[in-house]
């Protein structure tokens, strides 16, 4: 199977670099050429514009940091929209609001191709691994077209029906991690203000019902004060903003997440945005990330 792939981020690279290994024939585009470079060296080939990957493939997928660089890639010039048409499916795995997956949707499918959204619970590891959660909605055919490929990248797909189901599933997922990020960085805080071991407390955690992946994976970096970003913060504190707005248009009061959406807000305001999201914790330590 050949398809494009738009967009070379921690995921992006991950995921493409999986189709490569597992046989498919991939064309790869990033907005920063350079980064293709790794892939080529894998076997893909390069498209210099998303057109060009779309006039190459039939099956275009897209990995983008957030709705404006999704939209962007769609509807500027040279984008997907110059060559999406009849026979064409384009599937956007980025994580973005159901608004924008429905007004990329209606254009592609105005010219004649098949759209469908595809974001994905799962880090960068679970993208190296194949292990992702692929969360897709929209339209079913394509939807079924991609199953060969979802089955490399994922180790699960849920087909959620209309189109804007499977970014709010998405939302709704982040805007829990992202709670929990904080509940757990502000144990960890309080355990070791209180005298108790912040790794004895991890040990404790893991042994309990409240024992989990995120806590397991990420409470020793934390406590080493070690942010390399797996999932950077300016994207989990994009998701809790997506997350509010759908809370707001449903009238659903989310203290707690409006309370971690702060403490994300306040980690991007002191430079951190870049790190990864657990980088939060040095916003709850006081500290903001000075040590
Ligand atoms: N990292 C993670 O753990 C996970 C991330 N996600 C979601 O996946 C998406 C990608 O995440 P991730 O790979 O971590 O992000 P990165 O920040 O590593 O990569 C973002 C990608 O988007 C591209 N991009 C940004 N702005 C534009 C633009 N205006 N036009 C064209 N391309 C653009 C970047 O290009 P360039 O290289 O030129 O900057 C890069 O290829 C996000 O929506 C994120 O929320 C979902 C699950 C897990
Ligand atoms: O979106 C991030 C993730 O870990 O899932």
């Amino acid at each position: 199977m050949e398809v494009g792939f738009l967009g070379l981020g921690i995921m992006g690279k991950a995921m493409a670099a999986n189709l490569l290994r597992h046989g498919f024939r991939v064309t790869v585009w990033n907005r920063t050429l350079s980064k293709c470079d790794e892939l080529v060296a894998m076997g893909a080939a390069v498209g210099d514009t998303p057109a060009s990957v779309v006039a190459k493939c039939k099956y275009t997928i897209a990995m983008l940091s957030d709705p404006s660089a999704a939209l962007s890639v769609v509807f500027d010039k040279d984008g997907v929209l110059e060559q999406i048409g009849e026979g064409k499916g384009y599937v956007d795995m980025s994580t973005v609001d159901a608004a924008t997956s429905c007004k990329i949707s209606e254009a592609v499918k105005q010219k004649g191709g098949a759209f469908v959204e595809a974001p994905v619970s799962g880090s960068k590891k679970p993208a190296e691994d194949g292990q992702l959660v692929i969360l897709a909605a929209g339209d079913k055919a394509l939807y079924d077209d991609m199953v060969p490929a979802f089955d490399v990248l994922g180790k699960k797909s849920f087909f959620l029906g209309e189109m804007g189901n499977g970014a709010k599933m998405k939302l709704v997922v982040n805007m829990i991690m992202g709670s929990m990020m904080n509940a757990f960085s502000e144990g960890l805080c309080l355990a070791d203000k209180s005298g108790l071991s912040p790794q004895t407390l991890l040990d404790v955690l893991d042994l309990g019902a409240i024992a989990n992946p995120m806590f397991k994976m990420k409470g020793p970096s934390m406590l080493q004060g070690s942010y390399n970003p797996a999932f950077p913060l300016k994207h989990q504190q994009k998701d809790m903003r997506l997350a509010l707005s759908l809370g707001d248009e449903n009238a659903v009061s989310m203290p707690v997440a409006a309370a971690s959406n702060e403490a994300f807000k306040k980690a991007r305001s002191l430079g951190l945005g870049d790190l990864d999201f657990s980088v939060v914790h040095e916003v709850l330590k006081g500290t903001g990330g000075s040590g």
